[in-house]
């Protein structure tokens, strides 16, 4: 804004103005007439760092536009960088969860074991590509020795700033104690919010830097020359010059690239709805009809957008010199009654130069201030330092650094037909003064702010890169010495399990083995003593000769059964024993589960097989198979008494001639003579017979009934082959009870496997995972850090030439 000072002022604002000289001005109007105070002061619209000059008095408003151009550059690639890590901290997030340091333990807990499936940190979804496991800590101790492995947790959420999370609870709960019963996604949901709401404002940080456009508002009192101050500036005659008062609306003169490169003049009724591009927006104004416009239609226009090219090189430009593009903003005169502008003029209708200054150095520490028409001052000297005497009282620290805040020039003397062909040094000086100033102006608004919220996010990505790394690294560790134990038991479960399988197979064999052989062994040794066995059964007598015969043959078979039961009992417990040593092959492998129970009673329980022996009365002769056979046939069992009588005889005889030749005799006789032949004879025979029986029941009956029945017993045990076919039968049983447990030893040798086969599988994804989330936070911890010492020479740069240019 621009104010000027004129010699014929009232009173009242004389007063205001110089309180110390007022005559001064008053009495300066002589040497003073003409002369005019003109204050730059941007930007039009005050953005809340704008009121930031406190840097100002330490620092030079020189700062040289190529640096300025080179850190704007510089920043903005920070915040690019620094938007990428954000990026992929967030990308990251998504993927693992980045821890956040939160807890109120002093130490961070111990990364939980990797075989604690669901609680690994890092889910483990994404590769099933298999990594080599890295042996020990040889990597892991090369790392980067800034980086920790065990850290404070309360130390790292303390040096949070921006990405700091604050919660608040109805129940006075610390942001501590309320992150403490959140889930981890919960934590990462709101750190990704925090990143979001960062990365925006990075990247409007970004634009803010990017936008190259400052407004200088140019104002001063009425006639004061502030047309003509625009004019030279832009060497160019563009706004209207009068030496009536005729400036009615504010005149925006912006580059015309702001307007596709096309000169034009826009009259505008409302400014917030305006669009360059939306011709019902504005009313295009022919340059003819300028004047016109400006000095009559401030009623019916808000402002004047006038698009207009420089006619100058870039570097000397103000309009686009590149790195800051000024548009230049003519004001009405501050005296003007007509008027009711900004706030600051809003407050009094009429206001002067003075008044303006004093409002103005209420908000600023700084103003850029010209003087105007000095040409038409005589005592240069003098009136300058009435002036900068009244500057002082203003604006104290706009007084400190005059020299380049406050210009004394003639704008009239600018050749606006040929930019270059007069050099005013001291106009000269003044548009550098002003560029920088604006620069100055820009980096303390944009550059400042943008460095300073660099350097918290860029320290906060320092902060969790490095717990992240620490905890990455330490779950990498653990990852490690797990697959470590693993692989080997793994490897070991796989070479032993046919090993193991085999051996149990042999157990089971072998026992089974010894099984049919013991009890084999142990029923023919039963067999083979059925007839020394010291008989209990009672002869009573003949009558009862068949009772007496199924008595021998139940004994005969209970000391078979007995001898089976033995057999028996001795082959549950060599199976048990089996089934034992089977067992004990999955705890010498530290097998995971319980073995298998099995009932041996239970599978052993089935009866041995039945002894089905048919004892007839031949079996109690030893005659031939032939004719036992056919007298089998012929004789009913109620005969078969009588017919043991019968044989009485033939036990007679066979005392002599042997029963066996006496029988056959007996019946081929019997053949030979006929049935009724037989019949004559019965008596004779019966006789015989009798006497025979009488022998028999009296002397050898018992005996030979016995011995007889045994025999038959034996033969017919011999003839089944029941001690091979017992030993075999407990032997199977056996073996089926011992192959059950070999089975379910395989089965837990499979399970085993495979369970460590599944857990060196996640291993080696922990590995990769920890691995890639390892190198991955020390990678964003480096270029955080990388970055944060970049941006700290830029601020150092800065200083530097600050000091440099220090007034
Ligand atoms: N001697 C002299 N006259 C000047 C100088 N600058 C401007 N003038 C004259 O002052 C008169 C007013 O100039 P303008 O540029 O119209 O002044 P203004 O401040 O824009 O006027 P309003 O916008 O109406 O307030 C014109 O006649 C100019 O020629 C200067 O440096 N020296």
């Amino acid at each position: 804004m621009s104010a000027s000072f004129n010699n014929d002022t009232r009173a009242a604002r004389r007063h205001s103005l110089a309180a110390e000289s007022p005559t001064s001005i008053a009495n300066g109007r002589s040497s003073l007439s003409g002369g005019r105070l003109t204050a730059s002061y941007p930007p039009l619209v005050s953005s809340p760092e704008s009121s930031e000059m406190g840097g100002l008095e330490r620092s030079s408003v020189g700062v040289d536009q190529h640096a300025y151009a080179g850190k704007c550059n510089r920043l903005m690639n920070l915040l690019g960088g620094t938007s990428a890590l954000l990026k992929g901290l967030r990308e990251n997030n998504d993927r693992w969860l980045i821890l956040y340091p939160h807890q109120t333990s002093p130490k961070i807990q111990r990364a939980q074991s990797f075989s604690e499936k669901g609680n690994a940190r890092y889910p483990l979804k994404r590769s099933n590509s298999f990594s080599a496991p890295h042996n020990g800590d040889s990597d892991i101790m090369d790392e980067d020795s800034r980086l920790v492995t065990s850290v404070d947790t309360l130390e790292f959420h303390t040096r949070l700033n921006v990405l700091k999370l604050e919660m608040k609870s109805h129940d006075h709960q610390s942001t501590e104690e309320i992150m403490e019963s959140l889930e981890k996604s919960s934590i990462a949901e709101l750190l990704n919010k925090r990143i979001d709401k960062s990365l925006k404002h990075l990247t409007n940080l970004h634009a803010r830097i990017a936008d190259k456009s400052s407004k200088v508002l140019v104002a001063g009192d009425l006639n004061a020359g502030k047309s003509t101050l625009v004019n030279a500036l832009l060497r160019r005659q563009v706004l209207p010059v009068d030496q009536q008062p005729c400036t009615t609306m504010f005149c925006e003169v912006l580059d015309a690239r702001e307007n596709g490169g096309v000169e034009a003049i826009h009259a505008i009724k409302n400014i917030e709805s305006y669009n360059r591009e939306d011709p019902a927006t504005f009313t295009e104004i022919q340059y003819a009809d300028l004047y016109e416009t400006v000095s009559e239609h401030g009623d019916i226009y808000k402002q004047l957008k006038i698009y207009c090219r420089d006619r100058r090189i870039s570097e000397e430009s103000l309009l686009h010199n590149g790195v800051v593009d000024i548009a230049l903003v003519d004001c009405p005169g501050l005296n003007s009654d007509s008027l009711k502008t900004m706030a600051v003029f809003a407050r009094q209708e009429e206001i002067d130069a003075n008044q303006f200054l004093r409002n103005a150095s209420n908000e600023k520490a700084y103003l850029f201030i010209i003087v105007n028409k000095f040409d038409e001052i005589k005592n240069k000297k003098k009136c300058e330092k009435i002036i900068l005497d009244q500057i002082q009282q203003i604006s104290p620290r706009t007084y400190e650094h005059n020299e380049h805040l406050v210009h004394f020039v003639s704008a009239n003397s600018i050749n606006l037909d040929n930019p270059y062909d007069q050099k005013i040094a001291e106009f000269e000086k003044m548009e550098e003064d002003l560029r920088n100033f604006v620069l100055k102006k820009r980096s303390k608004s944009k550059l400042a702010p943008a460095e300073h919220y660099l350097s918290n996010v860029l320290a906060d990505i320092t902060v969790l890169s490095e717990y992240n790394h620490g905890k990455a690294e330490e779950e990498y560790q653990n990852a490690v010495s797990e697959f470590n134990e693993a692989k080997p038991l793994y490897d070991t479960l796989r070479m032993k399990r046919n090993q193991v399988i085999e051996e149990a197979e042999k157990i089971a064999e072998d026992t089974s083995a010894n099984i049919h052989k013991y009890t084999k062994e142990n029923l023919e040794k039963a067999i083979n003593g059925v007839h020394k066995l010291p008989t209990k059964c009672e002869w009573s007598s003949i009558l009862y000769v068949w009772q007496y015969v199924l008595e021998v043959k139940d004994e005969a078979l209970g000391s078979i059964e007995q001898a089976t039961r033995e057999n028996e009992d001795f082959a549950k417990n060599m199976t048990a024993e089996g089934t034992e040593k089977i067992k004990s092959l999955a705890d010498a492998n530290q097998l995971s589960g319980e073995a298998r129970q099995v009932n041996i009673s239970k599978l052993f329980g089935r009866q041995p097989t039945e002894i089905l022996i048919h004892i007839g009365p031949t079996d109690l002769f030893d005659i031939d198979f032939e004719f036992s056979d056919k007298l089998g046939e012929k004789l009913s069992d109620k005969l078969q008494m009588a017919t043991l009588s019968g044989g009485a005889l033939v036990v007679v005889a066979s005392k002599y001639l042997g029963y066996k030749s006496a029988l056959t005799t007996l019946w081929r006789f019997g053949n030979f003579v006929g049935f009724d032949n037989m019949k004559r004879l019965a008596i004779p025979i019966l006789l015989l017979a009798g006497a025979g029986t009488t022998y028999y029941l009296f002397s050898d009956m018992q005996r030979v009934v016995t011995g007889k029945v045994r025999q038959k017993v034996r033969k017919h045990l011999m003839a089944e082959n029941y001690a091979d076919e017992e030993g075999k039968r407990l032997a199977r049983y056996g073996r089926k009870v011992m192959r059950k447990i070999t089975n379910d030893l395989q089965i837990r040798f499979h399970d085993a496997v495979q369970e460590q086969e599944k857990r060196c599988k996640r291993l080696r994804e922990a590995l990769k995972e920890t691995g890639e989330a390892k190198n991955y936070f020390g990678d964003v911890f480096k270029k955080s850090i990388e970055m944060s010492e970049t941006l700290k020479f830029l601020k150092i740069d800065l200083e530097e030439r600050e000091q440099l240019t220090v007034f």
